[in-house]
């Protein structure tokens, strides 16, 4: 979607986000807007990660990547695109005391002298295209750092084939992008951006009686995709007494099922008959790819919601307008379309039962914060050789 060769800035720090603030968060229609973060105070709770792995092996402590930083300063080759995402401000002396940076603009400048210097890439929540011409011209890299968790946008077997390591950053991810999930499901629920509409508009007489939502409470919610996210959705609706079920690969254990009272389905079919939300929390695969499209959502309740915070292209967006328009389900929720942004004269965006975030499931100081320190943690992992925290195997 974007091209490596567009002009990055460690200094000039940008994220699309949105108004008007609920909750806590961003929450817009489908019209979104364009902001510029600049200085921010960084939450001083978040100290280096030091986390356990999801296979329960320790992480790098602060402790250790001090001392690795000692031992050796690395090339760190930003990637990022300039304007629209980048490296939060706050973070470019995080990442300072670790490495030597070296932004994809200057990299393009002085390649000849830099390349040999590079060991490791850092990727912003942007979707870069790293390609064989970029794997070539850095000879001693091992390290690719992506900071947040999907990583579709990179050629796995492309990189591993040049001996270079992937790493993600799900840990840090997952609370925010949960969040995320259940505003959404509650803002659709409740009619929050029509409220707001409203409650702004020049007419001073509101009837709530015009347009009543539904409770969540005792409602059933439907999460396909039961990894670290989908868990902590689960974990949340249960503290809204929701009936739970879930789709997976692998039906979790006995235990984890107890905890947030999921009830597994093999058949996602019998899933999306039964749920009155649908969340969807899987990573894009080929095999996820369209996953919901014209039969899947003809099998939900005509009263029910689909929320999206995984990948776009995992619902087929034609037959989502369709089902939008002809009642087939009542209304959708999406922090994720594609591309993204959606064209302005896009048919979702001139719908009424839609919101539309603008990719923000990882948009907190808290999150962003940790991306960067778990990304740090995995990067001094590979160039070290100790256990990686987070690391990707191509499947
Ligand atoms: O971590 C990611 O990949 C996300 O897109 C979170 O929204």
């Amino acid at each position: 979607m974007f091209s490596v060769k567009a002009v990055c800035l460690v200094e000039a720090i940008h994220l699309a986000t949105g108004c008007p603030r609920l909750a806590g968060r961003l929450i817009h229609p489908a019209v979104c807007h364009v902001h510029h973060w600049t200085k921010r105070d960084i939450d001083p709770r978040w100290s280096s990660w030091t986390g356990p792995n999801s296979t329960g092996e320790a992480g790098v402590s602060a402790h250790q990547t001090k001392v690795m930083a000692k031992q050796e300063q690395p090339g760190l080759l930003i990637v990022e695109i300039g304007g629209v995402c980048g490296v939060l401000e706050g973070h470019v002396e995080l990442l300072k005391k670790h490495f030597h940076l070296i932004t994809m603009k200057e990299f393009l400048k002085k390649k000849e002298r830099l390349s040999e210097k590079i060991k490791s890439v850092l990727i912003y929540e942007c979707r870069p295209v790293i390609d064989r011409e970029l794997l070539q011209s850095l000879p001693h890299l091992k390290v690719i750092a992506n900071s947040g968790v999907g990583v579709d946008h990179l050629d796995l077997k492309l990189i591993s084939s040049f001996g270079v390591k992937v790493t993600n950053t799900p840990h840090a991810v997952s609370d925010s992008t949960a969040d995320i999930g259940m505003a959404l499901m509650l803002a659709s629920a409740r009619r929050l951006v029509e409220g707001c509409q409203i409650a702004v508009s020049p007419q001073t007489e509101h009837f709530a009686a015009d347009w009543l939502g539904d409770e969540v409470t005792g409602a059933t919610l439907g999460i396909i995709g039961m990894g670290s996210i989908g868990y902590k959705v689960a974990k949340r609706a249960k503290a809204f007494e929701m009936k739970i079920l879930y789709h997976n690969r692998n039906q979790r254990k006995e235990e984890e099922e107890q905890a947030v009272g999921a009830r597994y389905c093999e058949k996602m079919e019998d899933l999306l008959q039964q749920s009155d939300f649908v969340i969807l929390v899987v990573n894009l695969t080929p095999q996820t790819h369209k996953l919901i499209g014209k039969r899947e959502l003809e099998l939900m309740k005509p009263t029910a919601t689909l929320i999206n915070i995984s990948r776009g292209a995992v619902v087929d967006h034609d037959a989502l307008v369709e089902a939008l328009q002809n009642g087939i389900i009542k209304a959708a929720a999406l922090d994720v379309t594609y591309p993204e942004p959606l064209p302005r004269d896009h048919p979702l965006l001139k719908l009424k039962n839609i919101i539309i975030t603008p990719h923000i499931g990882t948009a907190t100081v808290q999150a962003t914060r940790m991306m960067t320190e778990e990304a740090v943690a995995n990067i001094q992992a590979v160039l070290n050789g100790l256990p990686i925290p987070s690391e990707v195997i191509p499947q």
